[in-house]
């Protein structure tokens, strides 16, 4: 396969592969190696990692190495799209086929033919879906909502999910033979901690890609501590620390402080805002008296068992409705506060039951 070759920041050739996914680290290497391989091929490959580590660049990078590059890309959040339309997203419906379906409309299957479909999210894909997957996976065909004529298409599959599928496929949530179906190859895209040695060539990355932002320069001390940070929020976390520090402190040369503050976002500007807006939560078991004690910073009672799910579930609750008093409400703000997608932070508000109200 020919190697795509590009200028790079500083004069240096590199390939395309190697602009798109930054990093010298032994595991961006791998990574780009699994990508050359897999992308000479028709497989399904299912990219397992935590949010926010690339996977839907990964999926485009899958596309673009291989014969497929130039026909259509289409990426769909399955966890955003609600059951019931998923099937008319994905496979089309036949004018008349359901309230509200005026007129006849392609699918994403159809529409991308001899092209990449990314199914992110697939854990979410409910029960009834997954049959219908796949069908589409097995025999390469689909229908219309509203159709019974068979329609053959050629599209590559790439899904992905950050969740634990195991379990799911021995809860009965997902079925094994589809996720045999979907990880003929499984790639594993590492979290940010795991390669901290790329935080450097990252952070230059992101500060080329905001040209209209004066860059900062960072102290080796700050530099130390960006690499021991543990970013759960993986590189998108990193692209929204820089692009913070860019359009707080563009020009100047960040300490170890700076960082700290601008690791922590939601401590720095709480004391500035006002909380316009408030959430109020439907009772779910994490309320403030119910709430297990190191969620408040208290040290646990000596030989009592620590809850962990229930600390995180606490400790996350509030962050969401720090970060949305902070945007005023803005869910997309909040959720870059959050360094999570929209659709994420929606799920998670549905989740607690966390509704909007007006003050
Ligand atoms: N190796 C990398 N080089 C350059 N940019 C990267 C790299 N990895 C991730 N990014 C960037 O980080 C951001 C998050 O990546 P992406 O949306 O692909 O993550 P994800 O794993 O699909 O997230 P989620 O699980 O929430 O869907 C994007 O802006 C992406 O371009």
């Amino acid at each position: 396969m020919e190697t795509k070759m590009i200028e790079g920041g500083h004069n240096n050739a590199m390939t395309a592969l190697e602009a798109l996914i930054i990093g010298h680290s032994p595991a961006a290497q791998h990574l780009r190696e699994m990508i050359r391989r897999v992308a000479r091929s028709n497989a399904s490959v299912m990219l397992c990692g935590p949010s926010g580590s690339g996977k839907e660049l990964v999926a485009r990078a899958i596309h673009d190495e291989g014969v497929r590059s130039g026909k259509p890309f289409a990426a769909i959040n399955c966890g955003a799209i609600p059951g019931e339309l998923i099937e008319s997203e994905l496979f089309g419906h036949e004018k008349g086929s359901f309230t509200g379906a005026t007129a006849r409309r392609l699918g994403h299957f159809e529409a991308s033919e001899g092209g990449t479909i990314f199914l992110d999210e697939i854990g979410d894909m409910r029960f009834d879906m997954q049959v219908k997957l796949l069908r589409v996976l097995e025999d390469r065909t689909i229908v219309r909502v509203g159709s019974s004529e068979v329609r053959g298409v050629d599209v590559r599959v790439i899904s992905a999910t950050h969740q634990d599928l195991d379990s799911a496929i021995a809860d009965g949530k997902f079925r094994e033979d589809l996720f045999f179906r979907l990880g003929v190859v499984v790639l594993q895209v590492p979290s940010l901690a795991s390669r901290v040695e790329d935080i450097p060539a990252l952070i230059r990355h992101f500060q080329r890609k905001m040209p209209g932002e004066a860059k900062c320069r960072f102290e080796d001390a700050a530099m130390a501590l960006l690499m021991q940070h543990r970013w759960p929020g993986n590189v998108r976390e990193l692209r929204n620390f820089v692009e913070r520090a860019s359009v707080l402190h563009g020009g100047e040369t960040l300490g170890a402080d700076d960082v700290a503050m601008l690791l922590n976002p939601t401590a720095a500007f709480a004391p500035r805002y006002a909380a316009p807006i408030s959430f109020v939560p439907t009772p779910t078991g994490l309320e403030e008296s119910a709430a297990p004690a190191a969620a408040h910073g208290k040290a646990p009672a000596p030989g009592r068992p620590i809850d962990l799910k229930r600390e995180i579930e606490t400790i996350e609750l509030e962050q969401i409705h720090v970060a949305l008093d902070l945007a005023d409400g803005i869910i997309s703000e909040a959720a870059r506060l959050l360094t999570l997608k929209r659709t994420t932070l929606i799920e998670k508000m549905r989740k607690y039951g966390v509704h909007q109200q007006a003050a």
